[in-house]
């Protein structure tokens, strides 16, 4: 399988180096050539397997000519052991025809960790192989951060960077990330909020000297092994509910819009997905998209959901080239005008193909609240509040036999101040993170300058010193 940027220029790249790259070279996000593609009798024979051979069965197409087949299988079976539950990604019926999909089951409790689990063990393999180094910069709304730093810590090949908002992450999102004590681990606290650290991310990798002194990887989902990851639990979810053999719909928690695009390659392998819709919070930036056809930035703003406080969507970029017939001039004029003016207008056909397969709501702080405790009297269960938007952006989909899956995204016990608000019920930490809030804190805070990012980075990162 090969790989081609979004904005046409960067060299296409086999799976290896579009893991090791991050963002593409001409500043585009990597996309396959071509979407492997699984005829209704192929999903039917995936009745039945676990998680990790599952994953095995739909990724091999990805990597395959780049990592042998028994170490991939290998690495997967490796990665899934870290969670703590038998399915992996269990579902949950909440609602006649409701069910909530729980990927919180990992180390730091959020989705994240299904592809970062991957992606570490798949970095450090592809670097041994090689005798390379990296240096790993990520941008995080609180998230990603915790879920890479576990994933990474300790590993010798690697040093890892993460910038999350200074004060905008919650207390146990914070200390999941400057807690460490691997040596490899550096928290950066950015003067700004979420989209200030990803643009930061990104204008380092826009700096080739930069970017090629420190040998910089991203773990983003900007980094096309995010997405490829998290295709995985839209089938084994959809398998448990009956399909190929009967459609599902999904609502997805949606901010950098990484976690729904995989649903879309998931539908474009073959998976029999009715609807898929995005669900945001008051930053609703990709629901007024879909409305209007202008993608139109406004400031953050924050909210019980700061995961989702996002108005530069990365992945969005995905979908405007798959929709535009992969036409990377029109992306690339799009990601101009963003750039210059903070918004663009797509052109008719491309939000017509947008429109045909997402639909898209938004639920403000009072509305999620609501939906937390409706749910927890209706079905004894208690829900996060990215979540919870999710849930209440569902219900409001017209009716529809299809069965609905929710993808829960964090498990509550990352937000209890929101939680215990919203319901009076403050959830606990699992034993194995029963002392975070006592661990001792380690993190730099900086100011919003690349410059300044950049030369703390690369006094810290060991790649840069054996360049
Ligand atoms: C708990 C939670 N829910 C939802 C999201 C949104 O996911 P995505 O950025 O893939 O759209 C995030 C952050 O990415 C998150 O951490
Ligand atoms: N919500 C995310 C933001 C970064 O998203 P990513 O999927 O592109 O890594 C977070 O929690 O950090």
């Amino acid at each position: 399988m090969r790989y081609m940027s979004t904005r046409g220029t960067a060299p296409q790249l086999g799976f290896r180096d579009v893991l090791l790259t991050g963002l593409a070279r001409d500043g585009g996000l990597y996309v396959p050539v071509e979407w492997p593609s699984f005829s209704a009798e192929d999903i039917r024979a995936m009745r039945g397997l676990s998680y990790p051979e599952l994953a095995v069965r739909l990724l091999t197409p990805f990597v395959a000519g780049e990592i042998e087949e028994t170490v991939f299988a290998s690495i997967v079976r490796d990665a899934y052991a870290t969670f703590r539950h038998d399915a992996v990604c269990p579902i949950v019926q909440t609602g006649p025809n409701e069910y909530v999909l729980e990927l919180f089951h990992g180390p730091t409790l959020a989705f994240k960790d299904v592809a970062m689990q991957l992606l570490a063990r798949l970095m450090d393999h592809v670097l041994a192989e090689r005798d390379e180094r990296a240096t790993i910069v990520g941008a995080t709304s609180g998230d990603t951060g915790g879920a890479a730093i576990d994933a990474f810590a300790g590993r010798d090949r690697t040093d890892i960077f993460i910038l999350f908002p200074h004060g905008k992450v919650s207390p146990v999102q914070q200390r999941q990330m400057t807690t460490s004590t691997a040596s490899n681990v550096h928290a950066i606290a950015l003067e700004g909020n979420f989209d200030d650290c990803q643009d930061l991310v990104k204008s380092m990798f826009n700096n080739h000297g930069f970017r090629d002194s420190t040998h910089l990887s991203g773990v983003n989902s900007i980094n096309w092994a995010r997405i490829m990851a998290q295709i995985v639990y839209y089938f084994s979810s959809a398998l448990s509910l009956g399909a190929p053999d009967r459609p599902i719909s999904f609502t997805v928690p949606t901010g950098n819009f990484g976690d729904v695009f995989a649903g879309y390659a998931a539908k474009r392998m073959g998976l029999p997905i009715e609807r898929l819709v995005v669900a945001t919070n008051d930053n609703d930036i990709l629901a007024r998209t879909l409305a209007t056809g202008t993608y139109q930035t406004r400031g953050v703003v924050e909210t019980t959901s700061p995961s989702m406080d996002i108005q530069v969507s990365s992945n969005f970029e995905r979908l405007l080239f798959e929709a535009s017939g992969r036409d990377a001039e029109t992306v690339t004029r799009y990601m101009q005008s963003l750039k210059q003016s903070g918004s663009f207008t797509i052109e008719a056909d491309a939000l017509a193909a947008i429109r045909a397969e997402f639909d898209a709501g938004r639920s403000d702080m009072d509305e999620t609240a609501k939906t937390i405790r409706a749910v927890l009297s209706q079905s004894n269960y208690l829900l996060d509040p990215h979540t919870a938007i999710a849930v209440k952006v569902a219900r409001e989909q017209s009716a529809s036999t299809t069965p609905m899956v929710v993808l829960s995204t964090a498990h509550p016990a990352k937000f209890p101040a929101a939680v215990e608000a919203a319901s009076g019920v403050t959830p606990a930490l699992p034993a194995w993170l029963g002392d975070l809030m006592e661990r001792k804190e380690n993190y730099t805070v900086l100011p919003s300058d690349t410059k300044m990012v950049e030369d703390h980075i690369s006094r810290l990162s060991r790649a840069a010193r054996n360049h």
